[in-house]
């Protein structure tokens, strides 16, 4: 079974991006470049990352009317992604137009709620129901409108799973046992998320911020 991290390059700087992927290479599977590395470094910064041989995952989170959306699909087809990111909250329509507009090989998933959210943050955003609830609710959209799957916590993994049996299905948000959250509220750990049915592993901070990134990588793939 191939490796299934895909880790975070939260990085500003390039080449610092670049060193870092070259170090862990041997211990994960993919490299998600998202909205920080993407608007300092473009395209440009997407083609250098790519020399380091894995495949990227780029997460642009795209949320806009059907039409713009699929124009930035067509932009990025020339950067061949494995995997981008759009939002199910953007709806159907989006949805359809944008998985129209992919590129044959890439795989378009949808943003579900966010890992940084609780249920509180869904009453305050006056939507009804617990953060499962939607999670759910938006999975199901973003199957129907022919997605090849979904971002979602390790929490609803399993449940959206038992729904949606050929799915891709990435979690982030992810931390080992005695890992420090940070921002995000919906954490659970790689080896729960695995077993629960998640296809990728997206990890950030606790190889990246760690002391020692290729210690980490190789502890958290043992896990695994
Ligand atoms: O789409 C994502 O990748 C994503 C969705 C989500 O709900 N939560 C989430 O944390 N992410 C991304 O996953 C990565 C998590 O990073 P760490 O918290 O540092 O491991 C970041 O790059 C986030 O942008």
């Amino acid at each position: 079974m191939s490796n299934p991290i895909y880790l975070a390059l939260d990085l500003p700087r390039l080449d610092a991006a670049i060193a870092l992927a070259k170090k862990v290479k041997g211990h994960v599977g993919g490299l998600k470049l998202g909205l920080e590395f993407f608007c300092a470094h473009g395209h440009h910064g997407v083609h250098e990352v790519a020399k380091v041989g894995l495949p990227i995952f780029l997460d642009l989170k795209l949320h806009d009317i059907p039409n713009t959306v699929a124009g930035a699909m067509q932009s990025i087809h020339v950067l061949e992604p494995a995997i981008v990111t759009i939002h199910a909250g953007g709806g159907r329509a989006m949805m359809e137009d944008a998985k129209a507009a992919a590129g044959e090989h890439t795989k378009v998933v949808a943003v579900t709620v966010l890992t940084s959210l609780d249920d509180s943050d869904m009453a305050a955003m006056g939507v009804g129901g617990s953060a499962h609830d939607q999670a759910l609710r938006l999975a199901d959209l973003a199957q129907e409108a022919g997605l090849d799957g979904i971002v979602c916590s390790g929490h609803e993994v399993g449940a959206i799973h038992k729904r949606w049996k050929n799915g891709y299905f990435v979690v982030p948000g992810l931390r080992p046992a005695d890992g420090k959250l940070g921002d995000q509220k919906r954490a659970v750990t790689p080896r729960a998320a695995r077993d629960a049915g998640a296809s990728v592993l997206v990890i950030g901070r606790p190889i990246s911020r760690a002391e020692d990134p290729v210690a980490a990588a190789r502890a958290i793939e043992a896990t695994l």
